[in-house]
């Protein structure tokens, strides 16, 4: 678990980026921090490995301080996948992705295999291992990126913006990519984005942020749908503008199981898994954990 407690943070003396921040990210599961511009997202993230140090305040991963842990050693243990991937340009992709098992002391040949593992989890051809990162697209890069964090093995994994870059058929390509990994390694991803039908579709928890890093509201995407707290929300995710009158549709009437929750638009937003029989049909409040994009 990731946990911030009372954290805020001065850049040279300006106003707070984040003020007074508190909050418990779960473990193995997509958190999504979501909000405008400025609103401290990228700030809270880099919080997390050391980018950023806190001015007051701290942040503890189960439970330990990580301004104890000296900030190299922190990062490879924490993947990290920035907007513009942060390839090494004069390194093939292969050695990109390799670069963490190297540091940490794995032989060539080993950690080379783990690359090569890595390109295939992320959905890389391995005839681009050789290339360098200039000669792949957007989205490829983005992949390279992923597998690079993921090479270490680390339980959490910080990703800021990482499909902010690419076109929308890769972005969503990579959304769905992102959902069928999590499915597999149930890492702690961290997720920061400023889209907020990216954060319903990924986050299994999504924290909408105002100026400050001030927490609007939380919860599953079918919550704050469902029950958006204020104005402030209303207007962030579009329900005011009836964008996203929410209605559930089951998949399997018979069994009552898999409910689809499906925006006005006819957007699927996510699905509960319900044991048979506990939603009633129709049942306007979807509460159950577990929200997922429908497929
Ligand atoms: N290195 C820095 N030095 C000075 N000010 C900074 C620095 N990094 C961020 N800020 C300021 O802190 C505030 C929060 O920035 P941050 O990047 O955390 O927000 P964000 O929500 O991630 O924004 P964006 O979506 O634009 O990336 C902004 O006002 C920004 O100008």
């Amino acid at each position: 678990m990731i946990e911030f407690i009372d954290v805020t943070k001065s850049y040279d003396g300006d106003a707070p980026a984040v003020e007074n921040v508190s909050l418990r990210l779960p473990a193995r599961s997509i958190t999504v921090l979501v909000g405008s511009s400025g609103s401290g997202k990228t700030t809270l993230l880099r919080m997390v490995n050391r980018m950023v140090d806190p001015t007051s305040g701290r942040v503890e991963i189960d439970g330990e301080d990580v301004a104890a842990r000296p900030p190299v050693a922190l990062r490879r243990g924490i993947g990290y996948v920035p907007q513009h991937s942060g390839l090494l340009p004069h390194r093939r992709v292969i050695d990109n992705i390799a670069t963490v098992p190297l540091l940490n002391g794995e032989p060539k040949a080993a950690a080379h295999r783990r690359a090569s593992e890595l390109m295939d989890v992320v959905g890389l051809d391995a005839s681009l291992a050789g290339r360098y990162p200039a000669q792949l697209s957007g989205g490829q890069q983005q992949r390279v990126a992923v597998a690079r964090a993921l090479a270490g093995d680390p339980n959490i994994l910080l990703m800021d913006e990482p499909f902010g870059a690419v076109d929308p058929i890769v972005r969503a390509e990579l959304q769905q990519e992102t959902l069928r990994l999590q499915h597999e390694l149930r890492k702690t991803i961290v997720f920061v984005t400023h889209d907020i039908d990216e954060a319903f579709l990924l986050g299994d928890e999504v924290v909408i942020l105002r100026r400050g890093g001030r927490v609007a509201q939380r919860g599953t995407p079918a919550d704050i749908l469902a029950d958006p707290v204020d104005a402030f929300v209303a207007a962030f995710i579009g329900s005011d503008r009836g964008r996203r009158r929410l209605t559930i549709s089951s998949r399997r009437p018979t069994t009552g199981a898999d409910r689809v929750v499906v925006d006005a638009g006819g957007y699927p937003v996510g699905v509960i898994a319900a044991p048979a029989g506990q939603l009633a049909a129709g049942d306007p409040t979807p509460r159950s954990r577990g929200t997922r994009m429908a497929g």
